[in-house]
C-alpha cells in the first residue's frame, strides 16, 4: 500500500451559497480501503461525484495512477479503472441477477443491448464466476426486484467489480441493510475486493463497519476533511464523537429488538 493511486487537490464546488466542497485534499493509496464518514450534506457524495465524473469541480484537480481526470466524463473515467456503486442500486429489476451481470460484463466491452448475453456465452460464464465469488449463485435467477437488500447491494457492487476497476467507490454501501446481515455482507465485499486487489473508498454512517474494516477513515465535515487517519485513533478523537459519531449512532435501519 505505498503508491498514491488517486489524488484530489484544492477541489472546490459550490451549490449556490453550499459549499459541497471547499478545498479536498486526498491521496488514496493503491490497495486501501478508506472509509468516508461525516454527517448529511458534508459533501460525501459530491467528492464520489467528481471523482466519477458526475459533476466537475469548480477549481482544483483529481489524477488517478498519475494522469489528469477532472472532468472527464462518466464512461471515460471507468474505462481508466474507475467504478462506482450508488446508494440506491441501479439494478434492471425486471432482469434475473445473472442477466444484470452478464449485461455488466458486456457493457465493459461496449455492448449495451440486453440480448448480448444471449448471444455470447463467454459474458454469462463471466457473470456466473462473480456470482460465485459473491455469494450469489444460488440466486442467480432470481429477478432483482425480488432480492432482499443485502443482496442486491452485494449484486449491485458485483455489476461494478464486472468494470474490472482498480479503483471502487461506494456511496453507502450498508444503507437499508439490515443490522443482522450486515458484517455478512460486507464480509463478503472486503474478500472479494481484496481478492480482486481493488481499492476501495466508502460513504459509511455505521461505526462498527468503519472500525472493522477501513484502514484509513476520512471525516468529512462541510464540504472539508476534517480528519484522517486510521480508525482506532480519529474514531476515538473527542472533536469527532461530538459532531460526527454523537449524530451518527442513529442508524438508518432499525436494530431488531432483543427478545
Ligand atoms: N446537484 C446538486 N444541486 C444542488 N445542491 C446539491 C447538489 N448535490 C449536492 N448538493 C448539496 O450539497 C451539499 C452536499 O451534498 P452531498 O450529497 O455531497 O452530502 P453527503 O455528505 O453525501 O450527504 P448524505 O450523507 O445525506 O448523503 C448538500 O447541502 C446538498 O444539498
Amino acid at each position: 500500500m505505498s503508491e498514491v493511486l488517486l489524488q484530489a487537490a484544492g477541489l472546490r464546488l459550490a451549490f449556490g451559497g453550499v459549499r459541497a466542497a471547499d478545498g479536498i485534499d486526498l491521496a488514496v493509496m493503491g490497495g486501501e480501503f478508506l472509509a468516508i464518514i461525516g454527517p448529511n450534506g458534508a459533501g460525501k457524495t459530491t467528492f464520489i461525484n467528481m471523482t466519477t465524473g458526475y459533476l466537475r469541480p469548480q477549481s482544483g484537480e483529481i489524477t488517478y495512477e498519475g494522469r489528469r481526470i477532472t472532468g472527464m466524463a462518466p464512461r471515460a473515467i471507468v474505462k481508466l479503472g474507475i467504478a462506482r456503486s450508488f446508494q440506491l442500486p441501479q439494478l434492471f429489476l425486471e432482469h434475473t441477477v445473472e442477466q444484470n451481470l452478464a449485461l455488466a460484463v458486456a457493457s465493459r466491452e461496449g455492448i449495451w443491448s440486453p440480448l448480448a448475453p444471449l448471444r455470447r456465452p463467454r459474458y454469462r460464464e463471466e457473470a456466473h464466476d462473480l456470482l460465485e465469488r459473491f455469494g450469489l449463485a444460488a440466486i442467480a435467477g432470481t429477478r432483482a426486484d425480488a432480492l432482499n437488500e443485502g443482496a442486491r447491494k452485494l449484486a449491485d457492487i458485483a455489476m461494478a467489480v464486472a468494470l474490472r476497476p482498480r479503483l471502487l467507490l461506494m456511496d453507502e454501501p450498508t444503507s437499508g441493510v439490515a443490522a443482522s446481515e450486515k458484517m455478512a455482507v460486507v464480509e463478503t465485499l472486503a474478500r472479494v475486493l481484496r481478492e480482486a486487489k481493488v481499492t476501495a473508498v466508502f460513504v459509511e454512517h455505521d461505526m462498527d463497519v468503519v472500525e472493522r474494516f477501513a484502514d484509513r477513515v476520512a471525516v468529512w465535515s462541510q464540504g472539508r476533511i476534517a480528519a484522517l487517519g486510521p480508525p482506532q485513533e480519529v474514531l476515538a478523537d473527542p472533536a469527532v464523537q461530538r459532531d460526527v459519531i454523537g449524530i451518527e449512532r442513529h442508524p438508518a435501519t432499525p436494530e431488531a429488538p432483543h427478545a
